[in-house]
């Protein structure tokens, strides 16, 4: 029985108030997007502005899709930046060359809709320092991720992967504590679960889901 607290990333912060609720919940990563699609995108300056916010222990996490390098050259000298999260469809390679030229941990997200999707988790081991499972999105979806759905959680019950990963998907202040239970993952990210309408953060259902997450009563 493993007692350490699951670590929680509050994802698609948009406002400063939005990194306090997640810091003082407990959340152990801040997540802002970089996807223009999004109803949680950020600017650079903006996420700037979130960045010096956020106090210590609340890592912050980039998550961009499918970017270039000049995007990446900018976003990292802009923004102070502890790990990026990448939520596109970079290929082990591209995980491999984002680590070495920014120097920065790399999560790298990978969509599960069923058991064929499982090996393709395999192939980042070698070159990502954290994978993200995620549901994997409807054909022809607007966004690769932050989209409010689960995947079946049985098809990962009892699987360890060689380096730390991540549960992601619909989860919620009320699905969160099964999830945990039943697939065994010791970190969790959530956006719209989160969320009181599509990019509005609530700070209730941030301190609930945290607390669900690590089954303690919530911090207000
Ligand atoms: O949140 C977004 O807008 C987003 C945009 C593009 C790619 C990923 C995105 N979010 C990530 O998706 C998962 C699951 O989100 P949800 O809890 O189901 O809403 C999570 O990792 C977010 O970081």
């Amino acid at each position: 029985m493993n007692n350490t607290p699951v670590s929680v990333k509050i994802c698609g912060l948009t406002h400063a108030s939005d990194v306090a609720a997640a810091a003082r919940a407990g959340a152990a990563y801040g997540g802002f997007v970089f996807f223009a699609r999004s109803p949680r995108n950020l600017t650079l300056e903006a996420a700037a502005a979130l960045a010096a916010e956020a106090p210590l222990g609340l890592a912050k996490v980039a998550l961009t899709v499918n970017a270039d390098d000049a995007f990446l050259d900018a976003l990292v000298a802009r923004v102070p930046l502890d790990m990026l999260q990448l939520h596109g469809s970079e290929p082990p390679a591209r995980v491999a060359q984002v680590k070495a030229r920014y120097g920065l941990p790399v999560m790298k997200a990978v969509g599960v809709g069923d058991a064929d999707d499982l090996p393709k988790l395999d192939s980042y081991m070698a070159v990502a320092d954290q994978i993200l499972v995620d549901a994997k999105p409807p054909k022809g979806a607007d966004l690769p991720g932050g989209n409010g759905l689960a995947f079946d959680w049985r098809l990962i019950a009892g699987r360890r992967w060689p380096v730390p990963w991540m549960l992601a998907g619909g989860l919620t202040p009320d699905t969160v504590a099964q999830a945990v239970a039943m697939t065994g993952a010791r970190q969790v990210d959530v956006s719209s679960g989160v969320e009181s309408a599509p990019g509005t953060k609530d700070a209730a259902l941030i301190a609930q889901f945290v607390a669900a997450a690590q089954d303690r009563v919530p911090t207000l």
